[in-house]
């Protein structure tokens, strides 16, 4: 590194002095803290996104962002070349960067780091940013900090792409390393136009009527709802309302959203008596959630949930009818004998399990955070992953998308078989391959209710959730829970497993586990047993277990 790149670095980060006393991490999804203490976060961010450009020599993505969590709070997350989650392998060195304690000892981080990785900073390899931020009022200057950060890496680029949601952001930077378009206009086309090839293929007996087309949205007054305004206009057959898109004065993320719907099980505001019936979807703050709902009745809040663990048994489902029907009197040897997998957590509902693996699926469990599930989910041809709280896609191989284009020309025009290859392309196209994405998923939800002419009743009959509990547990260190299995066992401290087990045998269908947040400073407990009465004492009891060993 020559003396002009050092001196840019210490001159601009000296501008983005570390708050005192401030302890960053790199969490299940980025830092996030409250926004007036992450200036220096976000600068560091952008350098350490530059530099992930150049080792990489490819375009990479920052993402401002503090998704479900509360307007005042922000947050940054980098997206690798692939569109998805930063490398764990370069985590560390992003916590080393965010909490270095002066301009010289981050300095000094990067130049070791450089050395480590064999990146060459010297102005002639150009490194490439998309940025992207949400609608927090915030986000502007974070957003240019995250610029300066770039901007300190000599010869860097960052590319502003405006507000958008976290999908989006790291779609465009799949599609920009893929060398295929990547505007928001791209985007949607994709979007629209592979939702408009399966709705073209929906059987003629189940073209819907009169109002079944439509869905009422809550936008959790972020990002989504505006931006699902400009997709919707795209799109024949079907009818969006869009509430709580963040125009009407209500407040980001507050008695709205994918989160405190699934967690509240209650309707969010602007909803209620006269929705009683119709098909109800809640997007996250930033639109990479999603979750459908049922407002039973007018007398009551509460709702009928149907959240990832369900999106995820209607697309695992519907695509495993279409494989069924593409290899139909196809003998096994001339078939590409495509591996489908279904990825949960220890969060999927017990009843969902069950229900994947009776439809004959492999079903592999990993410790919570998208970064785990999309990792395993890749392993397979067709993967297809969903945390319960409604983060989720497909993935798909791209040996198979290859054969599967091949074998769509071979057969005969118009045949069952071709269109269930038609469909298949269909759906690999509409779903964001990047990460999770609300209106991917929204627009699969809807394609496929359609396709197979059911109601948000039906899909939501599939199976019966168990009763479920999930509790928070402030402790004083939290890192004293270790888990394994998939964080279905705590091994640590020693004698709470057998504690927990004690518990839950004294329930029918009881299972409860424990294991530190990833985002929160808590121990979060979950527990389902057979009635709801059972979840919640056992939650309690597990709560009441924690406590003890852990204070
Ligand atoms: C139980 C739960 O919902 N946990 C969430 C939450 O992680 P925690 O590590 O549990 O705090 O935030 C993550 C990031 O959004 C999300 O991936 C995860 O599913
Ligand atoms: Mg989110």
């Amino acid at each position: 590194m020559d003396e002009d790149q050092k001196s840019i670095l210490r001159r601009a980060s000296s501008r983005f002095p570390i708050p005192p006393g401030a302890k960053f991490s790199y969490g299940t999804a980025g830092f996030r803290a409250d926004a007036l203490v992450l200036e220096s976060t976000v600068y560091r961010a952008g350098i350490l996104a530059a530099l992930r450009s150049l080792k990489t020599r490819s375009v990479t993505g920052l993402m401002i962002t503090a998704s479900h969590n509360k307007i005042s709070d922000n947050g940054v997350k980098i997206a690798d070349p692939s569109g998805g989650m930063l490398t764990q392998a370069w985590e560390p060195f992003a916590d080393a960067l965010a909490n270095a304690a002066d301009s010289d000892s981050l300095l000094q981080l990067i130049i070791e780091f450089a050395k480590k990785e064999s990146i060459v900073i010297d102005g002639n390899c150009r490194a490439e940013v998309l940025l992207g931020r949400d609608t927090r009022p915030s986000g502007e200057s974070l957003l240019e900090a995250a610029k300066q950060g770039i901007n300190s890496i000599v010869g860097s680029a960052a590319v502003d792409m405006g507000i958008l949601t976290t999908p989006q952001l790291h779609w465009m930077v799949r599609a920009r390393n893929k060398g295929v378009k990547a505007s928001e206009r791209d985007y949607f086309e994709q979007l629209s136009s592979s939702f408009r090839c399966l709705m073209t293929l929906v059987p003629g007996e189940c073209k819907v009527k009169g109002t079944d087309n439509k869905l009422v949205v809550d936008g959790a007054n972020g990002v989504g709802g505006g931006k699902l305004e400009c997709l919707m206009n795209m799109l024949d057959g079907l009818v969006i309302e869009v509430r709580n898109d963040g125009k009407g004065g209500g407040i980001l993320n507050e008695g709205v959203g994918a989160d405190y719907v699934q967690k509240e099980k209650v309707v969010p505001q602007e909803f209620g008596s006269n929705d009683v019936g119709m098909r109800c979807a809640s997007l996250d703050g930033d639109a990479d959630r999603l979750v459908y709902f049922i407002v039973p009745s007018a007398s009551s809040d509460n709702i009928v949930l149907v959240d990832g663990d369900k999106i995820l048994s209607l697309f695992a489902l519907f695509i495993k009818e279409q494989l069924g029907i593409l290899y139909k009197g196809v003998h096994e040897n001339n078939a590409y004998q495509a591996r489908l997998g279904v990825v949960q957590t220890a969060y999927a509902n017990g009843a969902s399990t069950d229900y994947l693996k009776g439809l004959g699926l492999e079903v592999v469990l990993t410790p919570t955070g998208v970064k785990f599930l999309h990792e395993k989910a890749a392993e397979y041809d067709i993967g297809i992953y969903f945390e319960a709280n409604g983060h989720g896609t497909i993935l798909f191989s791209d040996s198979f998308l290859c054969w599967l284009e091949k074998r769509h020309n071979e057969l005969p025009e118009g045949s069952e078989q071709q269109k269930a290859a038609v469909r298949l392309l269909a759906v690999s196209k509409l779903v964001n391959q990047a990460v999770g994405d609300a209106f991917s998923g929204l627009l699969l939800v809807e394609a496929i209710l359609q396709n197979l002419n059911w109601s948000i009743n039906h899909w939501s009959e599939l199976y019966r959730d168990l009763p479920s509990r999930q509790l928070k547990v402030k402790v004083m260190d939290r890192t004293a829970v270790v888990t394994a299995n998939a964080e279905t066992v705590a091994v640590k401290p020693p004698g709470i497993q057998e504690a927990i087990n004690a518990e839950t045998v004294k329930y029918p269908r009881g299972r409860s586990f424990i294991r530190p947040s990833g985002t929160e400073d808590v121990i979060r407990v979950y527990a389902e047993a057979s009635s709801q009465e059972g979840a919640d004492t056992l939650a309690q009891s597990v709560a009441k277990l924690v406590e003890q060993f852990l204070g």
